[in-house]
């Protein structure tokens, strides 16, 4: 079996995964009955996360040799500076703000451990570790967007969060989120079960961070 199809089988992973969707926040969102001041603390905090989060792959970049991998990592820092900022910069005109006033604010305790997370891999230079930190943020989200397109088609036609939703739950994502995947499974093609384990390890503790994240945008 490929490393990432057993990363998507474990069950601590799959706990994980339940456990978003039933999550306030991520509710709210498929519902539309999200409290906006919720969402902009979201994501007032996920755009200073992206900038940050841009830099892991960035390192990865810099560690890697073939064009192809070279191309796909381009393809990510792209995804995050571009797409994923562009969306949020729709939503933020909304609260009269942009990236640019954002920039500035600050990153709340929960955000920065697990940038600090992900960043301390970068140390350790090893392509594995830093680009399995940096992958619950991919998979999550496209398993949190896919589900809540599922459960809530009937009416997402008047939801504010839908642009959201379909953004994770389209095509273009899920082609990223396979490129991700074959990113992963070339790189740790020759891991013995205990490395994989040690990955394993790394990628629940992104997701942990992933829920802090949602509980931090929830609570203000
Ligand atoms: C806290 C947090 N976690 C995950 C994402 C989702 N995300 C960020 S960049 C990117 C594309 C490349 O991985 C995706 C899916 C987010 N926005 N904020």
């Amino acid at each position: 079996m490929k490393f990432s199809e057993k990363i998507l089988k474990d069950s601590r992973v799959k706990k994980y995964y339940d456990d978003y969707i039933a999550h306030p926040f991520i509710k709210g969102l498929g519902s539309g009955e999200l409290d906006r001041k919720r969402f902009k603390n979201y994501l007032i905090q996920d755009s200073l996360y992206l900038k940050e989060y841009g830099k892991v792959y960035a390192h990865v970049f810099l560690l890697t040799n073939d064009i192809a991998n070279l191309q796909f990592l381009h393809t990510c820092m792209g995804v995050v500076v571009a797409d994923e900022t562009n969306m949020h910069t729709q939503y933020l005109k909304d609260y009269d703000l942009d990236v640019y006033k954002v920039d500035h604010m600050e990153v709340k305790p929960e955000n920065r451990k697990y940038l600090d997370y992900m960043l301390s891999f970068t140390k350790t230079g090893d392509v594995k570790e830093i680009f399995i930190s940096a992958l619950a943020c991919t998979l999550t989200y496209e398993y949190i967007g896919k589900t809540l397109q599922e459960n809530f088609n009937h009416n997402l036609q008047d939801n504010y969060y839908a642009p959201w939703i379909n953004a994770y739950a389209g095509e273009d994502f899920e082609d990223f989120s396979i490129k991700s995947f074959e990113f992963v499974d070339s790189i740790c093609k020759d891991i013995d079960e205990k490395e994989e384990e040690k990955l394993i390890q790394i990628f629940l503790k992104a997701c942990e961070y992933e829920m802090g994240f949602w509980d931090m945008s929830y609570k203000i």
